[in-house]
């Protein structure tokens, strides 16, 4: 997740802290139609050899657009050669320093399932102790109907609040490294299980956003199984950077899996690949792993990439800390570190013509500009952060054409916030 280039001393580059900021003012703030930098949100830029901190005024914003926002400040910056290590703080902190609420992480991955009892908080636990060893890590149960991870990290409550009244997570730590714990099952005993639609909603939705983490990197959150409301809510809500999927490798069960996937890419959340979970079994005995379904591509299946597939192993029964794991686990975080990085990225042509932040007025000057310049069967590729689905009859109108008799129009919705519209010029 982090660029390793080294600051080489005799380059001629500018120093880093202008590198920085010069990609940080690439970045848009989309009430404002202007870059962070004009619209007042960096607060202050830290650059400690090739780690960057940058504090960002946006408690003006509500809680999505906050972290959409800090989310393109820590990807420009970790875009910058020579940078390691970026990370964009809000700036009201509550009083001990802690981050408030998810907007605090550079980087959240929630962790799903289709059904139930498929290994899905074995595995968002495992992963939340991998990523601990290098990154400071925090775990948020989410699961309100069954929240298991206070079980199976072994840890308890009561729950304690900082001087703003903020909930505090619990920490774990081993050897010296620390899991900050989050969960529904850490609040009163047996309330979780009683919430249910609206309410469950809304208690989660508090949680998400007053919880004083003292982590800031990455959150693992471990949502309910299925695909229900509470699941589709928090991830459009929390904007998450991607979802990982745990399936056992039954038939019906990736079956399952395989629509969970196409429903939240149909609601704009990155899929970063699947688990497939005790396809195999390690033998105590012979010592041997025999395939229990042998068969078939499951990343065809799935139509989305097998980060890991894990034998079923009484190791991954035992209770699981911060920063040890089986080397499953630690291959599986990385292989999701991995994911979530270039989870955003568009994948659009060099020569793409890139309107967002665009004043509006500009944006179809700068469309007639480009597509007129065009020699008829060349291609027209567009990047917006509004769906451009009209920009056809625009297109038709500049060529003479009805709308319908632009070749080849096309709009792809790559990220929550960019769609790709692709047309040939008639
Ligand atoms: N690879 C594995 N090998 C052996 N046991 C496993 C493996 N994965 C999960 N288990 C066990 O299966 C049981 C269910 O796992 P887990 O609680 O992680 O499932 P879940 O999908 O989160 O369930 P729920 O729907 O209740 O949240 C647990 O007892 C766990 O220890």
């Amino acid at each position: 997740m982090t660029n390793n280039r080294h600051p080489n001393p005799d380059s001629d580059d500018p120093p880093l802290e202008d590198r920085v900021e010069s990609a940080l003012r690439a970045v848009r703030d989309p009430d404002a139609g202007v870059n962070v930098f004009e619209a007042g949100l960096v607060e202050s830029i830290d650059v400690d050899e090739s780690n960057v901190t940058v504090e960002a005024a946006v408690s003006e914003f509500d809680h999505k657009n906050a972290t959409g926002i800090m989310r393109a400040m820590v990807q420009a910056v970790r875009d910058v050669p020579d940078v390691e290590s970026a990370h964009v703080e809000p700036v009201s902190p509550s009083a001990d320093g802690a981050v408030e609420g998810v907007a605090g992480f550079d980087t959240v991955i929630a962790v799903a399932s289709a059904k139930g009892g498929v290994g899905k908080s074995t595995v968002s636990t495992a992963l939340a102790c991998a990523l601990a060893a290098d990154r400071p890590t925090g775990l948020f149960d989410a699961d309100i109907h069954g929240p298991n991870v206070p079980s199976l990290l072994d840890v308890s409550g009561p729950i304690h609040s900082d001087d703003e009244g903020n909930p505090l997570p619990v920490k774990t730590t081993e050897s010296g490294t620390t899991l900050d714990v989050m969960s529904v099952g850490l609040m009163e005993d047996g309330a979780p299980l009683a919430w249910r639609g609206a309410m469950a909603h809304d208690a989660l939705t508090e949680l998400f956003t007053t919880t004083a983490w003292r982590a800031d990197d990455t959150l693992v959150v471990d949502l309910p199984p299925g695909t229900g409301d509470v699941v589709l809510t928090t991830l459009q809500e929390v904007s998450v950077d991607g979802v990982v999927v745990v399936t056992t490798p039954f038939e019906s069960s990736l079956d399952d899996t395989a629509r969970s996937i196409e429903l939240f890419r149909d609601n704009g959340v990155p899929v970063l690949g699947a688990v497939v979970n005790m396809g195999q079994f390690a033998c105590p005995s012979c010592g041997d792993t025999h395939d229990m379904f042998p068969g078939g591509s499951h990343e065809e299946h799935l139509d989305a990439p097998v980060l890991a597939e894990l034998p079923f192993s009484p190791r991954f029964q035992a209770t699981p800390a911060p920063g040890e794991v089986a080397p499953e686990m630690e291959d599986l975080a990385d292989a999701v570190a991995d994911a979530a990085a270039t989870a955003w990225d568009l994948d659009v042509p060099n020569d793409a013509l890139d309107i967002r932040g665009e004043a509006p007025e500009k944006r179809r000057e700068r469309v007639a500009e480009r597509f007129t310049a065009l020699e008829s069967g060349e291609t027209f590729t567009l990047v917006s952060d509004r769906d451009p689905t009209p920009v056809r009859d625009f297109l038709g109108g500049l060529t003479d054409r009805r709308p319908e008799e632009i070749p080849g129009f096309e709009v792809e919705r790559q990220t929550p916030n960019d769609w790709v519209l692709t047309a040939t010029r008639p």
